[in-house]
């Protein structure tokens, strides 16, 4: 049994890990913004108080892309600043740290999936910090996983975007007749349950193999391909949505072409599913619900 404490316990991601260690035999405590501010100058102080922790989950960050290149200040102190904080806490206390991150560290320029030794070139102000993060860890801890996940759908839905991609798509099914959606922008689409599962499986099998993961879905597809999916499996006209190149679509902030990820590494300790699959459980989940 291992004792976990879980940042963002609110959040998308952080939710279902709660849910997931319900029913697993580790003693754990999360941790929501009203229990430990992140943005406070005192952060450090605050943490001084959840000693002894065997693993520290942090899923706190601020997600909303557009969002962070209006606010970097809040960015950086959120995805980068803080994480310094906490990497240093996790060496004094030698817990072993594991740190959420991005596919969007990358700049998107490959044709092939992408192994974690690439190397990171962030395109907007989220990847960025987000990449700092990760500096962050590995430059002050030693125990720790980075997990670069991806697209990331849940039924919390993202706290700091105002939900997911599939509650959008099926929010302008019922809204419009036709809408656009990006058919050469590649990434692969990520249960948070499953994201859960894996970290589950690090933690059950004390796994410390430790250093960066990529852990997304095994397979990706375009976000328009995505969307006719979504829609085909909740009984709704996959036509109503069209293509648009990425070149035409119209971002404030930047975001990387191609983001599919190979997560062979993470294969050896845990299986992710197809995003088909993964999409169907959520979808289930969603309307059983
Ligand atoms: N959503 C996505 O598509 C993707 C997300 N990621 C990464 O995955 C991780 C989890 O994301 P996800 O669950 O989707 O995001 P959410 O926006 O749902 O969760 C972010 C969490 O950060 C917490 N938070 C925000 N500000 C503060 C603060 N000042 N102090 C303490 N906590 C704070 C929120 O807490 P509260 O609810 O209590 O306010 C919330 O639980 C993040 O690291 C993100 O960068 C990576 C790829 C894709
Ligand atoms: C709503 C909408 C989006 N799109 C495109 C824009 C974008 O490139 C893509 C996905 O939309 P999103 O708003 O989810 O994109 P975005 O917020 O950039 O998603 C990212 O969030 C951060 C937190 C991450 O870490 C990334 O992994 C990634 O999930 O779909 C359309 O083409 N048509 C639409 O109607």
């Amino acid at each position: 049994m291992a004792k976990i404490l879980v940042l963002g316990a609110n959040g998308q991601l952080g939710s279902d890990l709660i849910k997931i260690f319900a029913n697993s035999t580790h003693e754990v405590c999360g941790l929501t913004q009203l229990d430990l501010d992140a943005a406070s100058a005192d952060v450090s102080i605050q943490l001084a108080k959840y000693i002894a922790y065997d693993y520290i989950i942090n899923c706190i960050a601020t997600t909303n892309v557009d969002g962070c290149e209006d606010n970097p200040d809040l960015a950086f102190i959120l995805n980068s600043a803080f994480v310094v904080k906490l990497a240093k806490f996790c060496q004094e206390q030698q817990s072993i740290l594991i740190q959420v991150s991005t596919d969007y560290i990358l700049d998107g320029i490959a044709n092939k999936p992408i192994l974690e030794t690439v190397t990171a070139n962030p395109l907007n102000v989220y990847g960025l910090s987000k990449y700092a993060g990760e500096i962050a860890v590995s430059s002050n801890c030693d125990k720790y996983f980075i997990l670069r996940v991806a697209s990331l759908f849940g039924i919390a839905g993202a706290a700091g975007k105002g939900g997911n991609f599939i509650n959008t798509m099926l929010r302008l099914a019922n809204e419009k007749d036709s809408w656009q959606v990006i058919d050469d922008q590649f990434s692969c689409p990520t249960h948070t349950l499953d994201v859960a599962r894996a970290i589950c499986r690090l933690i059950d099998d004390k796994i410390t193999d430790f250093g960066i993961y990529n852990c997304v879905s095994s397979t990706g597809c375009s976000w328009y391909e995505f969307t006719q999916e979504i829609l085909s499996l909740s009984g709704l006209n996959p036509d109503k949505v069209k293509p648009v190149s990425y070149k035409d679509y119209q971002f404030k902030a930047k975001r990387p072409q191609y983001t599919i990820l190979d997560n062979s590494k993470l294969a050896k300790y845990y299986v992710m599913p197809d995003y088909k699959q993964a999409l169907g459980e959520y979808l289930q989940l969603k309307y059983n619900n």
